[in-house]
């Protein structure tokens, strides 16, 4: 097999720590929600943000208020609804750009990542956070200014990353065949949806938490190891 012309990369788990999204990220966001939507709530984006929420909930006639414990619930569940996550990445703009947020990257991720952009590999970042999210993360992240590596990048506007189509979509936006793409992720359920739409995948294992076994994807403790061309024969 030869190698994949393109990586498309998971973050949480993956290339950046879980403690960083679920220990500063969230709970950034959840400080700042109530404030920042009284602040901002006439700028059409945050609007639009609350009202998308409203729909997905089935409560169109909620008010910004209560709309804001709606967001604050999802996401002390996770949800990666997609109003919540676009409203997250405007809360962590303010936090990155007065420099109370600085992005978690693994130096081993930035290193290799570096090594594989500088030997051809297209590279793009798949991740439920919004896209604005991904270029913060990346753009103010601890291991330097990392959005030169990246060609493209995706969301939950493409889809849940659950599920097959959306790794579909990706290989028509990258107009490559899905088998010359390889996924990496720490989400075995995701792995499984990749590997469903051709797409070749790497599990990172990295020890925050349990990985269940028997998933059958190769699985690496960092990016050291995880060499792309090696997988070529
Ligand atoms: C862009 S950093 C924040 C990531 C985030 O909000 C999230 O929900 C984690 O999703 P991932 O798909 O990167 O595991
Ligand atoms: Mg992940």
């Amino acid at each position: 097999m030869s190698a994949p012309v393109a990586i498309v990369t998971d973050i949480e788990g993956t290339t950046s720590s879980i403690a960083f999204v679920k220990d500063v990220l969230f709970p950034f966001a959840r400080k700042h929600l109530a404030e920042f939507v009284a602040t901002h709530g006439e700028q059409s984006s945050v609007r639009q943000c609350l009202s998308d929420a409203r729909t997905l909930a089935g409560e169109p006639a909620l008010d910004d208020v209560s709309t804001v414990a709606l967001l604050q619930r999802w996401l002390d569940e996770d949800r990666k609804a997609t109003p919540l996550k676009t409203l997250q990445g405007l809360i962590w703009a303010d936090g990155y750009a007065r420099g109370e947020l600085k992005g978690h990257v693994y130096g081993d991720a930035a290193r290799e990542l570096r090594a594989w952009h500088g030997r051809g590999l297209r590279l793009y970042v798949y991740s439920s956070g919004s896209v604005a999210a991904q270029k913060l993360i990346f753009g103010h992240s601890v291991e330097g200014d990392l959005t030169p590596l990246f060609s493209g990048y995706f969301d939950t506007t493409t889809g849940p990353k659950v599920e097959a189509a959306s790794y579909t979509k990706i290989s028509q936006a990258l107009e490559l065949p899905p088998g010359d793409i390889l996924f990496l992720s720490d989400n075995v359920a995701e792995l499984d949806a990749a590997r469903k739409a051709g797409l070749r995948t790497a599990c990172l294992d990295r020890g925050e938490v349990a990985v269940p076994a028997g998933h059958g994807h190769p699985t690496f403790h960092d990016f050291t190891t995880l060499d792309p061309f090696a997988r070529a024969s």
